[in-house]
């Protein structure tokens, strides 16, 4: 059977890489779609990949081609739909493509995938009514994406990346954090960072909860309690290698639904895209709330 296919592509992903790809991309699509019927949409602005999965045909397969951000704008255009995202991994960070294992797929194979591959359900997760695929990240990390937005334009990549961290450490000050579920207060006091994760990685795939899953109805949360700058120095390289998880100042919780509320309003990202910052997070994970091919091309 024809599956409609629509192809967004945002030329900005992986630093620029899609846009110097698109000749490339365009005829490759071409190619492989020749039992298929798929169309080809170029974003032209942040938002735009939002608007044209809102407008792709009931049931069909809209195709995020580029990084998490494309992804996170193409999931909030489809979420509570029939339509199912796909996905052509070319950013920078691919942690959603990673959390439903298309990360290391050649392009020839994601495309072939996106067209022909089977469609499957992962879990959804929702913040404060709008949607995300992989990641919900409150705290340091979000404040170190956001210090990035206003670093020297000269640096770029890693030490761009070190400049934000440093500058946000020099100013730390931990808010108190109440992570509530139900009735039931989990977690009390200073915070780090909280992370509320559907799949096991973000930032481009460092594994903050390493046994999230996509498929088992829950979010997976983890809480850095109180860190010095020192601390917090120290932890960044175990948290890179997966090796933070017996850490006696971080903490795991699994659960359906989550309240994380601040003293302050606290910077968030969800799939790597900034939120402005809250007070309060309202977390919800609905099972199997998102269509996703997957898999045999
Ligand atoms: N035509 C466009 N011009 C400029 N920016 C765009 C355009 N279309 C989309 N964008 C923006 O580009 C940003 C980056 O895209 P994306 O996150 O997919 O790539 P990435 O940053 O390389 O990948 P990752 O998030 O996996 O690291 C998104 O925030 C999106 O809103």
């Amino acid at each position: 059977m024809k599956n409609h296919t629509t192809f967004v592509i945002n030329p900005a992903a992986g630093r620029g890489r899609v846009g110097r790809m698109l000749r490339q991309l365009e005829a490759a699509i071409v190619r492989h779609a020749q039992s298929s019927d798929a169309e080809i949409v170029v974003t032209q602005a942040p938002g735009h990949a939002t608007q044209i999965a809102q407008r792709a045909a009931p049931g069909s397969r809209v195709v995020a081609v580029g990084g998490d951000g494309t992804v996170h704008e193409v999931l909030r255009g489809i979420a509570g739909s029939d339509k199912a995202i796909g996905v052509v991994p070319i950013g920078s960070g691919n942690d959603f493509a990673r959390m439903v294992g298309l990360h290391k797929l050649p392009l020839e194979a994601a495309l072939r995938t996106a067209l022909y591959g089977a469609v499957r359900s992962v879990d959804l997760g929702v913040v404060n009514h709008r949607p995300f695929g992989a990641s919900l990240g409150i705290g340091f990390d979000a404040a170190v994406a956001r210090k990035a937005l206003s670093a020297p334009t000269f640096l770029r990549g890693m030490p761009r990346y070190l400049y934000s961290i440093f500058a946000v450490l020099r100013e730390l000050e931990l808010p108190n954090l109440e992570l509530i579920q139900g009735n039931q207060v989990l977690y009390q006091g200073p915070s780090l960072l909280v992370a509320l994760m559907n799949g096991s990685t973000y930032g481009g795939g460092i594994p903050i909860v390493p046994d999230a899953l996509p498929t088992d109805g829950l979010i997976s949360a983890a809480v850095a309690g109180s860190f010095s700058r020192l601390g917090v120095v120290g932890i960044l390289p175990q948290l890179l290698m997966g090796k933070h998880v017996h850490h006696p100042r971080l903490h795991f919780f699994h659960g359906t639904e989550f309240v994380v509320r601040f003293d302050r309003p606290v910077p968030a990202h969800s799939d790597g895209e900034l939120l402005e910052p809250s007070h309060e997070y309202r977390v919800q994970m609905i099972p199997g709330g998102l269509r996703v091919v997957q898999s045999g091309a």
